[in-house]
């Protein structure tokens, strides 16, 4: 029989241009329908639940999307316009005739709030921008256009990110709560970065983004369309990320990772450019917990078969122990982990 190839899948042209090293399986990531993990005691939230449990466990990685209307809306609970304007005014925001105005944010000091950079090698092909989001004392308010609409959209995603915590937290036999506290997420230091890709001077190769983890409890990204983002499952194996338009794909964090002792595992994950045939923007955010919270394993997670895999280290420490800064948010898993 034939496959049937989703609508949101990129054509056959964009494929063809994709270098054979880069190619990725077009394997269906496991999808969550938000609005039943929020159904209160009914038995859809059960399955919601157990889906849930099986794609943190298993894949690491997961969309929220609504389940009874294959190519309708989503069922999460951002709204619309401000999903739209995120992406609209990010694209705005890249224009290349207005590169130098951002330039001044390429400075790389660990106080910054605010970090652009713009990269066009073998490594690395994008235009970003990171600024913090959360919380509001730290975040980089009113240094940029987009300062309102981060806000609007910050908060919104916020609000899912709570729900997944809380439904995550069952999920692990424990109160709602569970994660909320063990991260402080009240005062969670969220950074979004705004990827452009390929960036407006031509790329160099076919990498927008190398291989990495990111830190935090979950990243959540959208995007304006389809095609370079690619997860490595684990079964070893690369699996091309086709959202339905206006899905968030969420991906567990390193400190989660860290938090759960290895039981829910961040992937590692990449972006490649198609020779500069499309452009794409991705919003992406690391939502991590506040810079002073301890993290280490959850005793209830350690045990004669299960021993500490991690170092414990507060959220900042270990933003720096890879020579890292806050801002640039990398992963340190490599230096906190023990085996
Ligand atoms: O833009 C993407 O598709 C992914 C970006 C990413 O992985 C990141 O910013 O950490
Ligand atoms: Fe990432």
């Amino acid at each position: 029989m034939a496959k049937i190839i989703p609508s949101y899948a990129p054509s056959h042209e964009a494929l063809e241009n994709l270098s054979v090293t880069y190619l990725a399986s077009d394997e269906e990531i496991p999808t969550i329908d938000y609005s039943l993990l929020l159904s209160d005691g009914t038995n859809q939230r059960s399955i919601a639940l157990e889906l849930l449990g099986q794609a943190c466990e298993e894949y690491g990685f997961f969309y929220v999307y609504m389940v009874s209307s294959i190519y309708g809306l989503v069922n999460h609970t951002m709204p619309d316009d401000v999903l739209n304007n995120v992406l609209k005014q990010v694209s705005n925001y890249f224009d290349p005739t207005t590169i130098e105005e951002r330039m001044i944010y390429s400075k790389k000091v660990p106080s910054d709030k605010i970090l652009w950079g713009l990269s066009a090698d073998d490594g690395e092909n994008r235009e970003y921008l990171k600024v913090i989001a959360h919380p509001k004392d730290q975040a980089s308010s009113n240094l940029t256009s987009l300062s309102k609409i981060i806000e609007d959209y910050n908060k919104e995603m916020r609000k899912i990110v709570v729900g997944l915590a809380r439904s995550m937290s069952e999920n692990l036999g424990f109160d709602e709560n569970y994660i909320e506290e063990a991260f402080n997420m009240k005062s969670g230091f969220d950074v979004m970065a705004m990827n452009l890709y390929p960036p407006n001077s031509k790329s160099k190769g076919d990498i927008g983004l190398p291989n990495h983890t990111d830190p935090g409890f979950v990243v959540t990204l959208v995007q304006d369309v389809n095609g370079g983002l690619q997860i490595l499952s684990h079964k070893g194996t690369w699996i091309n990320v086709y959202i339905p338009h206006h899905a968030i794909l969420i991906q567990l964090g390193d400190h989660l990772e860290i938090l759960t002792n290895g039981k829910y595992k961040s992937h590692v994950h990449r972006v490649i450019v198609n020779k500069n045939k499309v452009q794409r923007i991705s919003v992406v955010t690391l939502h991590g917990p506040s810079l002073d919270k301890f993290i280490v394993p959850g005793t209830e997670f350690v045990d004669d078969e299960n021993p500490h895999n991690y170092i414990g280290m507060t959220y900042k420490e270990s933003l720096k122990a890879n020579g890292g800064n806050e801002i640039g948010v990398q992963s340190s898993l490599e230096q906190i982990k023990l085996v």
